[in-house]
């Protein structure tokens, strides 16, 4: 579609180990509109990650293996280019990243502006042109850098400039990654699990902040979280992932109105409320070593019939931009 930014048909990707072989993403689909907040949401180990790392192209090399599928990115397959062009076109330009930890992210001996200024040596957007000299470059990064500083509601820009990451807060760090990540002005910001290293109150400012950045630079977010708290306040979008695989993609106000997975059902149901206390899901996580065939959720799903055990469902559109991948889809949420 003319909107689509990014199109993962069919992704297969595994993991080899001394115990096996893991099946970690089996028949992906994603799609994320431009200027989009998208929420990719599921249980840990449903493979949130492993996804966000295949659309930047920055799977662990040794034992990994992308059997299957690609990742349209404008058009072109992500998977079919060299690392050369995915590090100076795509990773951290078209397509940038917000780490879980920031702090692993930064270079500790080095300032932080520094560090800056090194990523905008390569990533300037001011790059692409081509005609500026060197120093008008620079000169006018720096004014762009310290306009960007402001905007995630960093004190005194440029003395944080002088800083060294252990000498700024946990939420400045972050403050810092949502500059960094949109000062080469991308389409695409992925963003996993952003705000768990750091405290609730934090976590929501960083959150609206975010938000807010992604609108005002039409820039689509892909947003992993098992929080769905927070994927409520923050995405358009939600995709539901279980052991590997995508079950239901809708529009917020649908998903938490009228899901239509049995599992996504049980997710919000699982949600702490003061009738219910905390439920838990019933049944174990599966082992993709040795996952269940068709619909990975039918052990633990009271709807499976056989065709579940065999045949993975396609997905089905139940409304407008909602689909779902299951044989026995639940009507208006139950
Ligand atoms: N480098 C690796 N080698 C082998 N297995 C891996 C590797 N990275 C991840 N896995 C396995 O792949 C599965 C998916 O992991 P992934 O980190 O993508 O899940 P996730 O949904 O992001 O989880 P979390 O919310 O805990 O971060 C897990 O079973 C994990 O153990």
């Amino acid at each position: 579609m003319e909107s689509d930014l990014i199109a993962v048909r069919g992704l297969r990707v595994s993991f080899g180990s001394d115990a096996g072989v893991a099946r970690v993403l089996d028949g992906v689909d994603l799609t994320i509109r431009r200027g989009e907040i998208m929420g990719l949401v599921g249980e840990s180990g449903c493979g949130k990650t492993t996804l966000a790392r295949s659309i930047l192209g920055i799977l662990p090399p040794h034992a990994t293996r992308i059997e299957a599928g690609e990742i349209r990115f404008e058009g072109r397959d992500l998977l079919g280019l060299g690392e050369k062009t995915l590090a100076s076109e795509i990773r951290g330009r078209a397509i940038a990243y917000i780490p879980q930890d920031p702090f692993t992210a930064f270079n500790p001996v080095f300032t932080i502006g520094t560090q800056i200024d090194d990523l905008m040596r390569f990533k300037s957007p001011l790059l692409r042109g081509g005609a500026l000299s060197g120093r008008d470059r620079r000169r006018q990064d720096r004014a762009r850098v310290l306009e960007l500083l402001r905007m995630v509601q960093l004190p005194d820009p440029e003395g944080v400039l002088r800083k060294y990451p252990h000498e700024v807060s946990g939420g400045q760090r972050q403050r810092l990654m949502i500059a960094m990540a949109l000062l080469p002005e991308p389409q695409l910001v992925i963003a996993d699990e952003p705000t768990t290293a750091l405290d609730v109150t934090v976590q929501a400012q960083i959150l609206t902040l975010l938000k807010r950045l992604a609108r005002e630079h039409g820039v689509a977010v892909l947003f992993t979280t098992h929080d769905l708290g927070t994927a409520y306040e923050i995405c358009d979008r939600i995709t539901v992932m279980y052991a590997g695989q995508e079950v239901e993609e809708a529009p917020v106000a649908s998903f938490f109105d009228a899901p239509s997975h049995p599992y996504t059902r049980k997710l919000l149901d699982s949600l702490p409320s003061s009738e219910n206390g905390i439920r838990g899901i019933a049944g174990e996580i599966p082992r993709l070593i040795d996952p269940p065939s068709g619909c990975r959720f039918h052990p633990r799903c009271e709807r499976a019939t056989e065709e579940c055990r065999t045949t993975r469902p396609p997905p089905e559109a139940v409304a407008a931009g909602h689909t779902v991948r299951c044989h026995h889809p639940l009507e208006g949420g139950a």
